[in-house]
């Protein structure tokens, strides 16, 4: 479970994330979505503990995300939206080292390896060197990373941007699966249709406020739309725009 209390965070006089209190239950995928510039990254690198909140704290499973972060990471699979990798690394060679600092012997990190690079389709690029992936390549390795100790938590920045549509079909497919058995999935994107089809909720961000959260349906009668979540999308933010 993931729990936003009173979540902020400032720049000098400027609101990145404006407090923000939110519960992701057990199970749920939740998809955080805003547009550029709403706190969507601020937000994620505050609930891993790259960044210090200005206030207020986010749980990962009781555990606080700045005062226990460590321990947070064993529960947590995160993938930033620009993945990086030490580069004149194979990649079956980035995954196994994940594994192993993750606590796995030699020889079930290197099993637990070529299981996911096979689910993720890159059994035929396992022994490039990372630096010679593609972006879409790039992004299925750090989502193995991500996925590679089970963690019950996953923290996902645009998972399926940059991939093809059979890539990004398959990856929606296995988080789709890791959430019928029980993680908690946690993903800012900015693909509304991905949202549409994967989450079980979504909360919309717009100049660092959480400005409306809910189910697709609930939302669409909120906003008083009958389209696609992106016509709901648009009129909720045009409207937090204008009282802004
Ligand atoms: N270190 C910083 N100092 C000052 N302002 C910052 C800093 N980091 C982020 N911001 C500002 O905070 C706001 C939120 O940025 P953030 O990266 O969280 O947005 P985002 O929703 O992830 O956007 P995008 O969809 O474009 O990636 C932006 O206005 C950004 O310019």
């Amino acid at each position: 479970m993931i729990a936003f209390q009173g979540l902020s965070k400032s720049y000098g006089g400027f609101d990145a994330v404006k407090p923000l209190s939110l519960t992701v239950p057990r199970g749920e995928v939740f998809g955080f979505l805003g547009p550029n510039g709403a706190g969507k990254t601020t937000t994620i690198r505050m609930l891993m503990g790259i960044l210090v909140p200005s206030a207020g704290r986010v749980l990962v499973n009781g555990l606080d995300c700045h005062a226990d972060a460590a321990e947070v990471k064993r529960h947590v699979g995160y993938l930033p939206d620009t993945p990086i990798f030490y580069d004149y690394l194979r990649g079956r060679e980035i995954l196994q080292f994940v594994a192993e600092m993750h606590g796995y012997s030699r020889s079930e990190a290197a099993a637990r390896a070529h299981r996911l690079l096979r689910e993720l389709a890159l059994e035929d690029v396992t022994e490039e060197f990372a630096v010679n992936y593609s972006l879409g390549m790039k992004k299925k390795l750090g989502l193995a990373c991500a996925l590679v100790h089970d963690p019950k938590v996953l923290v996902l920045d645009e998972p399926i941007n940059g991939l093809d549509p059979r890539a990004a079909r398959d990856v929606q497919e296995r988080l789709t699966a890791a959430a019928a058995q029980g993680t908690t999935i946690f993903v800012s994107t900015h693909l509304l249709d991905m949202a549409e089809r994967m989450c079980s909720r979504v909360g919309i961000i717009h100049r660092g406020a959480l400005v409306a959260s809910g189910t697709v349906d609930e939302l669409r009668s909120a906003a008083c739309a009958d389209g696609s979540l992106e016509e709901v999308f648009l009129k909720i933010t045009d409207e937090a725009g204008e009282r802004a």
